[in-house]
């Protein structure tokens, strides 16, 4: 702890504790939005491989794949990956070589991070592996586990998956509650690592960043650079504040927020926006987000329900909205949200349909700036993007973009990616200036959230360059 207390403080941050959090990240400098605070390699990570979908165990690239010709369960783009994991892949290679076909095939993400994890354990303890102030087992050892707050139903689970994993190491005297508890650890602390665009890719445990706690107003933002952490400032953050990022997807009403915290990780949150929780702003945020639109069309008033709880009352021109049609229409839309999920992957035009059938009736529902009406929104964009039809697929992404600045505001990595797509799309229908405003505001975001560096900000930092060159080319030939 000392080690890593003189190592951070290099970085301007030190660890302390609360009663209320337990341990918490300071910054003992201040931090200017953008600027990276901490960055981090897993202790370990893997790829989300499915039977149809692999990733390189190293980069978690997709291309030019090979298996590993012994135990056929991992993948490697080139030989550099393959070098650098080899140290680790060896013990595991003999593990896994030594399970039937059928039990390699059904490996979870999580079971195989459990193995690596003891393996790494292993090799460094051996001093096979190096340690340092950042990368040791004993920052895994003080991982928060809520071992005992967890119910039967799960810590059954649990044991069952230690006794997988013991019966894949075979080590003797291996302890198999720790397993248990381990994987209660993974659960509150291990993190989903996401391509530039926030797609999911796999999973790591990164023992630093995971002291860092959460708030539904994070000052910092966590994004990955293939499978490096790094937790970057969306906004000045003085000297002595506590660091926060998100865990969750904040865009959900109070109480949606804190059933997924209480869920996941176990704590109840009191952050800025929590606090607010039942006060008549609460209220209102709610009843937009998740809640009912007003009868009359022109006005966007929110609905509260009435004190005889036989309709809901618009707040703002005191229309009444009847339960029995709400219940009516919530019940048409049932089965159709059945029906989309299992018809999206496969069958583009009858995916299209039954969303624009629900988008159609999610309108007459929920409030303008309702989140499910915006998720129906952004699953049409998805498959209208896959049908390549930009057209309809820039009027979708225009749609979500007024709920996306309500429910991620300043800096959030969600808004300047949805500004990004937009612009993409106007690009390719060749709204060369309106393309220059949507990829602008895009950069400005996401070169706080994602730096400049990556690849991907690269892409989108030419591609603005490209349109604005072709803007002012546009507007000189008009001149002409
Ligand atoms: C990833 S860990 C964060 C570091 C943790 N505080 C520790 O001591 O190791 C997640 C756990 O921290 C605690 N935590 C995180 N954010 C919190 C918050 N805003 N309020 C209370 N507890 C929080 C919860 O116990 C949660 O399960």
């Amino acid at each position: 702890m000392e080690d890593l207390q003189a190592d951070l403080s290099a970085s301007g941050l030190t660890v302390s504790t609360t009663p209320e959090k337990g341990r918490c990240l300071l910054s003992i400098k201040d931090f200017s939005p953008g600027e990276v605070i901490i960055s981090q390699e897993p202790y370990v990570s893997v790829p989300n491989n499915s039977a149809v979908h692999s990733r390189c165990e190293g980069c978690f690239r997709s291309s030019n794949l090979k298996k590993c010709s012994a135990c056929h369960v991992v993948w490697y783009c080139g030989s550099t990956c393959q070098k650098s994991d080899w140290k680790l892949h060896r013990l595991e290679c003999n593990a896994l070589s030594r399970l039937e076909k059928e039990r390699q095939k059904s490996l979870t993400p999580s079971i195989r991070l459990m193995v690596k994890l003891y393996m790494r354990r292993k090799l460094q303890s051996e001093k096979i592996m190096p340690t340092t102030a950042r990368d040791n087992y004993n920052l895994v050892e003080a991982l928060v586990s809520h071992i005992t707050d967890i119910d039967e139903k799960q810590l059954v689970l649990y044991a069952q998956m230690a006794n997988l994993v013991n019966l894949i190491l075979q080590w003797p005297d291996i302890n198999v509650k720790e397993i248990a508890e381990n994987f209660s650890k993974l659960a509150c602390n291990a993190h989903t690592i996401c391509d530039g665009e926030l797609r999911p890719l796999g999973t790591g445990l990164y023992p630093v960043i995971s002291i860092i706690n959460h708030s539904c107003l994070p000052n910092s933002v966590l994004v990955f650079e293939e499978r490096l952490a790094v937790v970057r400032a969306v906004q000045h953050i003085p000297k002595g504040t506590e660091v926060l990022i998100s865990y969750i997807e904040t865009a959900g009403s109070t109480i949606t927020r804190q059933k997924a915290l209480k869920e996941q990780y176990l704590f109840t949150c009191t952050c800025p926006r929590c606090i607010r929780m039942g006060q008549y702003d609460d209220i209102e945020e709610s009843a937009i987000l998740e809640g009912y639109r007003c009868k009359d069309d022109g006005c966007d008033g929110f609905l509260l329900r009435d004190s005889d709880d036989e309709g809901f009352i618009c707040q703002q021109c005191g229309l009444v909205r009847n339960k029995e049609e709400i219940k009516r229409l919530a019940s048409e839309l049932k089965p159709l949200s059945d029906k989309a999920t299992m018809s999206s992957s496969s069958h583009y035009l009858e995916a299209t349909s039954i969303y624009k059938t629900i988008e159609k009736l999610q309108t007459k529902l929920f409030h303008p700036f309702s989140i499910n009406l915006m998720r129906t929104r952004e699953a049409i964009l998805k498959i209208l993007m896959e049908m390549k039809d930009w057209r309809a697929a820039l009027t979708y992404c225009k749609l979500t973009i007024p709920v996306y600045q309500r429910v991620y505001p300043g800096f959030h990595p969600l808004l300047g990616l949805q500004y990004y797509t937009c612009g993409k799309l106007e690009w390719l229908l060749g709204e060369t200036e309106d393309a220059v405003k949507s990829l602008t505001k895009a950069a400005d975001i996401l070169q706080i959230t994602h730096g400049t560096n990556t690849t991907f900000m690269k892409e989108l930092l030419f591609k603005l360059e490209e349109a604005r060159a072709e803007a002012s080319h546009k507007r000189s030939s008009k001149d002409e």
